[in-house]
């Protein structure tokens, strides 16, 4: 399949076809095709108020993350690596008419926000997919870059998930649907996370690991802190837990990846979740890095994902 370049962008022009075949959105859901219009409340876009394939129907890559300014941020840096030349400096977020989300879009890369935790990611997703199913789009990578807690390894480590688990270390998501629990798979796909991994070799002073990452529904007792407003458990269970943890395969603990991989996985996304590790739980709870660390710490997965989506375009010349 030719890849379709945006009139206004000449210099990104692929030096090579990268995809070989129409990888459609599922959405898995027969009333929506009996729906009228469909409102989608969250991002402020609908399919009557806006023209969703002309806006949105050569986007290849989605790239998510918690904080506003962080996905921001990644726009303006993939803006400047695809050399974007003009409009950089005054990108617009296309979800302004709402501060639930914010979303940016850069030649083929949407970069959205989507808030802490699983309620917050999975009510974003339920409208990027139907976003994305009404705007015809095809073979389209979703990747989640995010901030951790590591268990194990120094703080800055970027970790690609090959499986999200549960606070049982378990891998799936648990849906409660009416009054029923349904089980969902969280593997993510592995030849993703080993093409991210290799990318990550190319890049100098880049600890980068594959491993499992554990979701948890919250920051502090989910996460077996000692320094949150609760606490019921001693230093001795938190490590105790933390080691089992780290011997089922676990590297690190954040909060979304359980249902970005199962509701990925089951729309037919591609999905990756990269997320740098701030702190090492293993010898303590609170981030306490300095603002310019913690900058250059959350840069880090975002230079693996330019790179990556570079060489996608067959822009691999330009690693950073
Ligand atoms: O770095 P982001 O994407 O915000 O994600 C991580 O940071 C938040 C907690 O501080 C949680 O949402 C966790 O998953
Ligand atoms: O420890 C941490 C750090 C970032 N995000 C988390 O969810 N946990």
């Amino acid at each position: 399949m030719a890849y379709i370049l945006p009139a206004s962008n000449r210099s990104m022009r692929p030096d090579r076809n990268t995809y070989d075949g129409k990888r459609f959105v599922h959405v898995k859901n027969p009333y929506l095709d009996t729906m009228d219009e469909d409102i989608l409340y969250h991002l402020d876009l609908g399919t009557k108020t806006h023209n969703l394939p002309a806006m949105f129907g050569d986007v290849k890559f989605v790239c998510v993350g918690g904080s506003p300014n962080r996905m921001k941020a990644f726009a303006l840096f993939m803006h400047k690596e695809l050399g974007l030349a003009e409009g950089g400096e005054d990108i617009k977020d296309i979800c302004a008419g709402t501060d639930r989300y914010c979303m940016f879009k850069t030649g083929p890369v949407l970069s959205i926000s989507h808030g802490m935790g699983v309620p917050s990611i999975s009510i974003m997703l339920h409208e990027l997919i139907k976003l994305l199913h009404h705007a015809r789009c095809c073979d389209v990578t979703v990747i989640r870059i995010g901030t951790s807690g590591g268990i194990g390894i120094a703080p800055g480590s970027v970790v690609i998930t090959d499986t999200a688990v549960d606070s049982f270390f378990k891998p799936q998501f648990e849906q409660v649907i009416l009054d029923n629990v349904v089980t969902r798979s969280t593997e993510l796909d592995k030849e993703l996370a080993e093409e991210l991994f290799n990318c990550s070799k190319k890049i100098l002073n880049f600890p980068t690991l594959i491993g499992h990452t554990m979701c948890t529904y919250d920051f502090y007792e989910g996460q077996a802190r000692l320094d949150g407003a609760l606490c019921s458990f001693s230093r001795e269970s938190k490590l105790d837990y933390l080691k089992r943890a780290y011997k089922a395969g676990v590297r690190n603990i954040e909060m979304e990846s359980t249902v970005f991989a199962a509701m990925c996985g089951l729309c037919g996304l591609k999905a990756a979740v990269v997320c740098v590790t701030l702190l090492d739980r293993l010898d303590c709870d609170q981030i306490n890095l300095s603002h310019d660390v913690l900058v250059e710490y959350q840069q880090r997965p975002q230079r693996l994902i330019s790179n990556f989506i570079k060489k996608k375009l067959g822009l691999h010349d330009q690693i950073s």
